[in-house]
């Protein structure tokens, strides 16, 4: 998969891709991520990306042209149609969902805007998704593209081991994670481990971080148990979690 990402910063995007699982990705070749920087294609000689709002009010807003000639150049370098998303609060909220399908695409593009915005015109023309990461005010597109460069590079084929797997697994299903332990078995201050973990029985271990996954969906973000059904041994499991914590 390649992405290509506009942005004023480009080493912040390419640095961010360059560590970690996605880094490893792309020496790899599983991922290749490019980066176009707007300024490159101004065509004036003080390399303008922004301009003074219409209807005046505080700030800058970027150029159509300078986004639409490295848009242009992204597109010329394709075999294949380009999936264009542009991040901003303005997107809708992304979900592991979404990053799936996206993960499953030939060639995305990411947009990311600085100052106040980007003239409304390329967003109508160019832009096929806009995505945000969360309901806040960031300073830029950059963390929203490092976002979803990672969130979707993991998923390439072979991007992850078989620990890393399990780890999304566990996300992927729509519940919240079980809690996780290491040595040592008793700590001083902070108690010991639960005796399940300790045993052995590896049907018992899986049913009991099954049931805290439940459980803890259900205590911190009942929302996403709203979005799933259960199968009878979850809803099960679900119950016996909900006895023992309100006994
Ligand atoms: N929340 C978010 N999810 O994705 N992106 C954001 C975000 O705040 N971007 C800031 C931003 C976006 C565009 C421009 Cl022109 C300026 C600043």
């Amino acid at each position: 998969m390649r992405i290509d990402v506009v942005s004023l910063f480009p080493d912040f995007v390419r640095q961010s891709a360059a560590i970690g699982v996605v880094g490893r990705a792309q020496q790899r070749e599983l991922l290749q991520v490019e980066t176009w920087n707007p300024r490159d294609f101004a065509t004036d000689n003080y390399r303008t990306v922004d301009g003074r709002p219409f209807g005046g009010g505080p700030g800058m807003v970027m150029l159509i042209e300078p986004l639409r000639a490295a848009l242009a150049a992204i597109r010329e370098a394709a075999s294949e149609p380009v999936h264009v998303i542009y991040l901003s609060p303005q997107g809708a909220r992304l979900t592991q969902k979404r990053v799936e399908a996206l993960a499953k695409m030939p060639r995305i593009a990411l947009i990311c805007g600085r100052y106040e915005g980007v003239d409304e015109r390329l967003l109508e023309h160019e832009v096929d998704e806009e995505l945000s990461i969360g309901d806040y005010v960031l300073s830029g597109g950059e963390l929203g593209a490092a976002v979803v460069i990672d969130a979707v590079g993991r998923l390439q084929e072979g991007a992850l081991n078989d620990a890393q797997s399990a780890q999304q697994d566990s996300f992927s299903d729509g519940l919240l994670d079980c809690p996780h332990y290491t040595r040592p078995v008793h700590h001083d201050a902070w108690g010991g481990v639960p005796e399940v973990l300790l045993s052995g029985d590896h049907a018992a271990i899986r049913r009991w971080r099954r049931k805290q996954s439940l459980g803890r969906t259900w205590l911190r973000r009942p929302d996403l148990l709203t979005q799933r059904a259960l199968d009878d041994e979850s809803r099960a499991l679900l119950d016996e979690f909900r006895r023992d914590f309100e006994r």
